[in-house]
């Protein structure tokens, strides 16, 4: 008998022990949920406010510990509210197409539309215009673009005769200077600079016309590309967290219906033992009593077999559904990384000019506000800088576009390799450039100044076998008190101007 009580003693403690390892497991199975909760619900911030709101809840109650039963109203909150954010991206782009699409309608009812334009806005209204999804960045260049686009047709309408110049270079410039902002790649860069060079050699109305609705095209295209992109992402995000919230529904309830069968059983098996005990202390006779413990016995040892087979099965589906979302949460974890980088990558690159790889003018106008803000605190010496290329447009005319975006980019190698580390150099627009020299006043910075200029008047270009010499002027100015970045910079471009007037290659300050 005392070899059937050590027995029962074994297969208690064998239970205990198993009923150990499924409790540990599931304790890190959560463990492992809860915190690529947090990070999924991390990676939405900044898409609404609400749902900002809601996710920090969702976290801190992750933080406390996990019920999932609690949980449940949240995610199914967070649910509602990313459906609610994907139907708003939808009302946005279906707002853009409309407004778009009104501004290329009126165009096409206006007469004297030469052929060739009609016809690839036609394509681009009837085509291109239904693959556009919102990307707020490039909704000001649309704009501006068809701006340009309708000035560019209201001059040719008002041209009396075939013979009067139709010829546009203001409108060109302004159309190259928004080509020049759009940072783009691989395919659409290169599509981009052909457009660029076109408008180059080519400044009348009805070629200009031609290029608008060219860079028109390809921006559409590239936000369709990239809305592509975002959407598929955030299909398998919302895919992802659906399947996280039933798997965690379902282990909860098959964790609850096994409880209330564990719970049966453990009740089943303390009735029998407890039996046992009461009859062994009542029984008569030995043979009565052996008779007795064997039968409570096998129907106590049945019960724990009984036991050992829910905890089986329970080790068994737990860890089924934990392998299948650690699976989802590689898969995803992985998309979302490469999400995230080239989001960062797109952030920077926003910040940079496409062809110099200088700090563009966003960029600038980030940092200038920046130092204002300090100078108004400190009071230190800031110099203020604007540089041009001297003749330029004599450069695109006589060697061609490409020579001249050469020579912006050596231009801008050699400044910013002139300039202090403390410097800021940017690439204002078309072949302009600012500067910032923060402790610097302005008497002190003349002499880097003329230093700078004469650097760039000896670098040896070469264009068609023939040596040529390329120069910049340079007007300076020291931010003041009371200044706001408008007066300092119009400061500086009135001492550009003198600059200019008293023959180039030149530095002038303005006081
Ligand atoms: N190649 C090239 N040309 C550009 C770019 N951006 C602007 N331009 C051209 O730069 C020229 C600037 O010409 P203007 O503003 O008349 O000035 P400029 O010829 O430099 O003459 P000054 O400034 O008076 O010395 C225009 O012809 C623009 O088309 C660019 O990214 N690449």
């Amino acid at each position: 008998m005392q070899q059937q009580h050590d027995l029962l003693n074994k297969k208690l403690k064998q239970a205990i022990d198993a009923r150990t390892v499924v409790e540990d497991a599931r304790k890190h199975q959560v463990e492992v949920l809860s915190q690529f909760a947090a990070k999924l619900s991390l990676s939405c911030k900044g898409l609404d406010i609400e749902l900002d709101n809601r996710l920090a809840k969702f976290r801190s109650a992750l933080k406390k510990g996990v019920d999932f039963n609690l949980l449940s109203p949240f995610i199914d909150d967070v649910l509602g509210l990313l459906k609610h954010q994907e139907a708003k991206q939808i009302a946005l782009q279906r707002e853009l197409n409309n407004s778009v699409t009104d501004a290329g309608k009126q165009l096409q009812k206006v007469k004297g539309l030469p052929d060739d334009a009609r016809r690839s806005l036609r394509h681009l209204l009837d085509h291109e215009l239904n693959n556009i999804q919102s990307n707020h960045d490039f909704i000001p260049l649309l704009s501006k673009l068809v701006i340009i686009y309708h000035q560019a047709l209201q001059a040719k309408l008002s041209t009396k005769s075939e013979t009067e110049s139709q010829i546009k270079p203001e409108l060109a410039a302004e159309l190259l200077n928004l080509a020049n902002d759009l940072v783009l790649e691989d395919e659409s860069a290169e599509q981009i600079k052909a457009v660029k060079n076109n408008i180059t050699h080519n400044d009348c109305i009805d070629d200009l016309l031609d290029s608008a609705l060219k860079i028109i095209t390809i921006i559409t295209r590239n936000m369709s590309k990239e809305r592509q992109s975002a959407q598929s992402f955030l299909i398998s995000l919302n895919q992802t967290i659906e399947d996280l919230h039933h798997s965690i529904v379902s282990t909860s309830k098959h964790s609850e219906s096994l409880s209330a069968e564990y719970e049966s059983l453990n009740k089943q098996i303390e009735a029998k033992i407890k039996n046992l005990n009461t009859q062994t202390q009542q029984a008569t006779s030995i043979s009565s009593l052996k008779e007795l413990v064997e039968e409570e016995l096998k129907s106590l040892s049945d019960d724990l077999i009984a036991k050992e087979k829910l905890e089986q099965s329970e080790r068994e589906h737990l860890l089924n559904s934990f392998n299948d979302i650690n699976k989802r949460i590689s898969h995803l974890e992985s998309k979302l990384s490469t999400y995230k980088k080239r989001l960062n990558e797109q952030r920077y690159k926003s910040l940079l000019d496409g062809l110099t790889k200088l700090p563009n003018r966003a960029a600038f106008d980030e940092r200038f506000n920046h130092e204002f803000h300090l100078f108004n605190i400190q009071e230190s010496d800031v110099t203020f800088v604007v540089l041009d290329v001297d003749h330029f447009k004599s450069i695109n005319d006589r060697y061609g576009h490409s020579a001249g975006d050469k020579t912006l980019q050596v231009i801008a190698k050699a400044l910013q390799k002139s300039i202090r580390k403390s410097d800021f150099i940017a690439r204002y627009g078309g072949e302009e450039f600012v500067l910032l020299m923060t402790g610097m006043s302005i008497e002190n910075a003349v002499s880097s100044l003329e230093k700078l200029r004469k650097n760039i008047q000896a670098i040896p270009f070469k264009f068609k076998d023939k040596q040529v010499e390329i120069t910049i002027s340079l007007g300076a100015t020291q931010l003041k008190k009371g200044d706001t970045p408008l007066i300092a910079f119009d400061r500086a471009d009135d001492a550009l101007y003198k600059a200019k007037n008293e023959g180039r290659n030149k530095v002038c300050i303005s006081k």
